[in-house]
């Protein structure tokens, strides 16, 4: 059996694991998971899930007869997360914090910065992100759709090495095994290719969406941004003591790069920088020397016009330092230039945070020459 290592992991659980009858949210599945969970961050790991189970348990307070349409699902969805959320509650002793989301919120610069402040904070405050897609405004073009889709995306903007696919299955298997007993479990695939896509059916479940596609997607988003992805069965509770073990007792995508390589590429050589940060020696020597956060007291001057998620470069005295994301837009920073993070408030009337450019989205520039 393969070994896996990681820091901070996006768990996913599917409709299959906490709604197993498609009618309401149970915690039959949920204790080995709960206890997996406990012991990773008690390890000082951290975690993020993303569960499904919303409309499951909106499906028992209000029944249709008929096959549901999008909006009685979305009351449905509306109804049922205050109790998928408190269905999650009663397992932990810390809190758990509801995040919706759509596809719309991730594509958008900003709103991907506000969730990715939002989700480290959580973090630094010991909480449990819980991340669902937020079904109230979200209809077709909206959607992320699926919530394995959904896990990829929160596993890159929330900075995660490894993405775990929980589901009432072992893993991936050559077909699917509830159609050819003859299919065989794949441990390990070192490349998402065409004919691994090939043999991914649909959902087996009247409750789950996406099926085992769904999750090869995700699989192939995380992996090529540096991501290892698991797909394990949740209904399998020796399966969280393997996982706390280093084992992998089910599929591992192997990531193609490690995960800091990965980031630090897309910082350096996708992203367009649409302005640029001065700064003077101090706050050269904390980002050169120190691996610091650039803090508005170290600017000098701002140039170009930018916003809060927008890729900007880091000058000191005409050499170009570093690549980063901007926490606030250009001007914004003209306005807190020099100043102390405890004054970002008074001047602008509120504060994202003391960070102007956060040491996680920077990257060292080797001098040219
Ligand atoms: N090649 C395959 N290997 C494993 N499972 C597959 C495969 N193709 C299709 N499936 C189906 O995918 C299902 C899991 O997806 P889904 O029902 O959407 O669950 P979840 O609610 O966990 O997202 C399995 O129960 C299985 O029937
Ligand atoms: N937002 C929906 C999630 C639907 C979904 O993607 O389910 P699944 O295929 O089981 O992960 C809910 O909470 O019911």
């Amino acid at each position: 059996m393969s070994t896996f290592s990681w820091q901070r992991a996006v768990i996913k659980i599917g409709s299959a694991l906490i709604a197993p009858d498609g009618r309401q949210c149970s915690g039959r599945y949920l204790l080995p998971i709960a206890q997996f969970i406990n012991a990773s961050r008690e390890a000082g790991k951290e975690i993020i899930l993303v569960s499904s189970g919303s409309v499951a348990a909106g499906r028992a307070k209000i029944p249709v007869n008929h096959v549901a349409s999008i909006a009685e699902k979305q009351a449905m969805a509306a109804i049922g997360q205050i109790d998928m959320m408190a269905n999650w509650q009663r397992f932990f002793d810390f809190p758990c914090a509801q995040v919706l989301l759509t596809s719309d919120d991730l594509h958008d610069r900003t709103r991907y910065v506000n969730i990715k402040n939002t989700i480290r904070e959580l973090l630094n405050h010991q909480a449990l992100p819980i991340v669902n897609e937020n079904d109230t405004v979200a209809v077709k073009e909206l959607k992320v759709g699926d919530n394995d889709n959904l896990a990829a995306y929160t596993a890159l903007v929330a900075g995660a090495d490894t993405l775990i696919i929980c589901s009432d299955i072992d893993g991936l298997y050559s077909a699917d095994p509830r159609k050819n007993p003859d299919a065989t479990l794949i441990p390990e695939v070192e490349h998402i290719t065409p004919d691994i896509y090939a043999i991914a059916g649909g959902a087996g479940t009247s409750v789950g969406t996406g099926g085992m596609r769904t999750k090869i997607e995700a699989a192939d988003k995380c992996t090529r941004s540096g991501i290892q992805t698991l797909i394990v069965n949740g209904r399998n509770g020796s399966v969280f003591d393997a996982l706390q073990e280093g084992q992998i007792p089910g599929t591992l995508f192997k990531a193609q790069q490690s995960h800091t390589t990965a980031r630090r590429l897309w910082l350096e050589h996708t992203l367009k920088t649409r302005g640029k940060i001065n700064v003077d020696d101090g706050a050269k020597s904390a980002l050169v020397n120190k691996g610091a956060s650039l803090l508005p007291s170290g600017i000098v001057e701002v140039s170009g016009h930018f916003k809060p998620g927008d890729a900007v470069e880091i000058e000191c005295n005409g050499q170009t330092l570093a690549k980063g994301i901007a926490l606030y837009g250009a001007k914004e920073l003209r306005q807190i230039k020099g100043a102390k993070s405890s004054q970002i408030n008074n001047i602008l009337g509120y504060d994202s945070g003391e960070e102007v450019v956060h040491r996680d989205d920077l990257v060292l520039l080797k001098p040219a020459g």
